[in-house]
């Protein structure tokens, strides 16, 4: 089991290294990924054209593939980007938004999955899509809980060979065998539009930087959910969280760590 201390080093050589993260993502979602990206340590690059994508991935540390506004040229990029990672042995995370809603979603996510993601990491009605249980959702928005698709995600790491997080009120993480539950963050941040995708940014950054994928993840919703949690003290609504977070994965320190990451 991580412990906070584990969440902490893990945090410093993100921002230690600093590492370069290539993100196909929505346009919805750009600006925020981009931001939590800068603030948490790493660099951000959304780069998406067929013409650069796949060479772009030759030289991130991790690519975070995210379907949230796809289209038939992005998902060609897509592809392209995710086999030079897994070519190269770099991870690289999928995001299947609203995986489910539609049968073009939910077809180009298993598309994707046969490329053997290091982490997918989705809400709980995708991640029950995914792996072909009765999931709903309401398009990008759970209707599930997170508590409610365990077996599902570890069904899913199994057909992956990765890991695979659910997030939503309790976080759970798990490689098919090992699974981890992080608790924290606020149900205001389900009140921001593309918090998800930034959570699987920041999941990127963190496995750009550290061995063990299960951990990595671990540790990335860890420091997200405690930002968000922190953001949220105080906050009037989810505008002023939205910034607050931004902040808060700027300025978290050691002992905000410590003290305030909750694994089991
Ligand atoms: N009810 C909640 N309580 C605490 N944290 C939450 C809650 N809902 C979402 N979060 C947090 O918000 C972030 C985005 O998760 P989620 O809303 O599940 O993703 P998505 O936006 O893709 O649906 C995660 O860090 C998650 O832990
Ligand atoms: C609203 C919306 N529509 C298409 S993508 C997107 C953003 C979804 O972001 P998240 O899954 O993080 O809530
Ligand atoms: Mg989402």
């Amino acid at each position: 089991m991580p412990t906070p201390a584990d969440v902490w080093a893990a945090f410093d050589a993100m921002r230690q290294q600093g590492p370069l993260v290539q993100n196909i993502t929505n346009y919805v979602a750009m600006d925020l990924s981009a931001n939590a990206l800068l603030a948490a340590g790493a660099s951000p690059a959304m780069v998406h054209a067929r013409e650069e994508a796949a060479d772009f991935a030759g030289i991130a540390g991790a690519v975070v593939v995210n379907i949230g506004t796809l289209s038939p040229s992005w998902v060609e990029s897509m592809h392209d980007a995710a086999r030079v990672a897994r070519e190269r042995g770099t991870p690289w995370v999928l995001d299947p938004v609203a995986a489910g809603a539609t049968s073009y979603r939910t077809k180009t996510a298993a598309e994707l999955l046969e490329l053997n993601p290091t982490v997918v990491r989705g809400n709980a009605s995708e991640i029950l899509a995914l792996a072909g249980a009765a999931g709903s959702g309401k398009g990008v928005d759970s209707t599930d809980a997170s508590s409610a698709a365990v077996d599902a995600a570890a069904d899913l790491a199994g057909r992956t060979g990765g890991v695979v997080a659910v997030t939503g009120d309790v976080d759970v993480v798990t490689d098919g065998t090992r699974t981890v539950r992080v608790t924290g963050g606020d149900p205001m941040m389900a009140k921001v539009t593309a918090m998800g995708c930034a959570a699987s940014a920041i999941v990127g950054a963190f496995l750009a930087t550290a061995d063990e994928p299960l951990l990595a993840t671990v540790c990335a919703l860890a420091v997200f959910g405690l930002a968000g949690e922190r953001a949220a003290v105080g906050s009037p609504g989810p505008g002023t969280l939205r910034w607050r977070l931004l902040d808060e994965l700027y300025t978290l320190n050691e002992r905000a760590v410590i003290s305030g990451v909750r694994l089991s």
